[in-house]
C-alpha cells in the first residue's frame, strides 16, 4: 500500500476511536472557586492496570523531517498516555485501532489528525500511535502516563511495501 495519509482535523467525534481530546473550546464545565474559575471536568481518563502507577512527565520534542514516511506505530498495553502541548503550538498525530490485540496493524486504518495548541489528547490503552510529532523544535508536553513493570511500550514496524507519508501543507 502507498498512501499519502490524509491529515483531518482533531475532533473528540473524530478521535473517539482512538481517546479522549483534551481541550476547554466548545466542552461543558462548571464553576468552582467561588465563581473564579471553569472546570473542565474528566476530559479523558487515566488507564492504568492494577501494578501501574500514574506519572507527570515533560516531553522535549524535535521536529522530524516532512514528508515523513510513518514505518512504525508504538502502543503501551497497561496504560493510557496523554500528550497536552506546554507552549500552544499545534502538532501532529498519526494512530490506528488497538484491533484484535495482536502485533499488527492494517495500514488501511492508520489515520493522522492535526491537533490545535490548545488541544491534547489521550490515548486509550493499546492505540496504536506514532512517536510524539511536533512541528516545532523543542516544543514541550506534559505527558501523563503509566509507570510499573513490564514492557508497557510494544513497536510495530510496517512491511517494506506499506508506504504510508504524512506531508505538511
Ligand atoms: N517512549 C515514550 O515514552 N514516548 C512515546 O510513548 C510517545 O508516544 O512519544
Ligand atoms: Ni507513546
Amino acid at each position: 500500500m502507498i498512501k499519502t495519509l490524509k491529515i483531518e482535523p482533531l475532533t473528540k467525534e473524530a478521535f473517539a476511536p482512538f481517546g479522549d481530546v483534551i481541550e476547554s473550546e466548545g466542552r461543558d464545565h462548571f464553576m468552582i472557586n467561588n465563581g473564579s474559575t471553569q472546570r473542565y471536568h474528566k476530559l479523558g481518563e487515566v488507564q492504568l492496570d492494577e501494578q501501574g502507577q500514574g506519572i507527570i512527565n515533560i516531553f522535549r520534542a524535535e521536529t522530524l523531517e516532512y514528508p515523513l514516511q510513518i514505518k512504525m506505530l508504538e502502543r503501551h498495553p497497561f496504560g493510557s498516555q496523554s500528550f497536552v502541548p506546554l507552549f500552544g503550538h499545534d502538532f501532529l498525530l498519526v494512530v490506528a485501532p488497538v484491533g484484535d490485540g495482536s502485533m499488527n496493524i492494517d495500514p488501511s486504518t492508520v489515520r493522522a489528525f492535526r491537533a490545535t495548541g490548545r488541544q491534547g489528547v489521550n490515548y486509550h490503552r493499546g492505540v496504536w500511535h506514532h512517536p510524539i510529532m511536533a512541528l516545532r523544535d523543542n516544543d514541550e508536553f506534559l505527558v501523563v502516563d503509566r509507570s510499573g513493570p513490564g514492557n508497557n511500550c510494544d513497536e510495530f514496524f510496517f512491511d517494506e511495501s506499506v508506504q504510508l507519508t504524512v506531508e505538511l501543507d
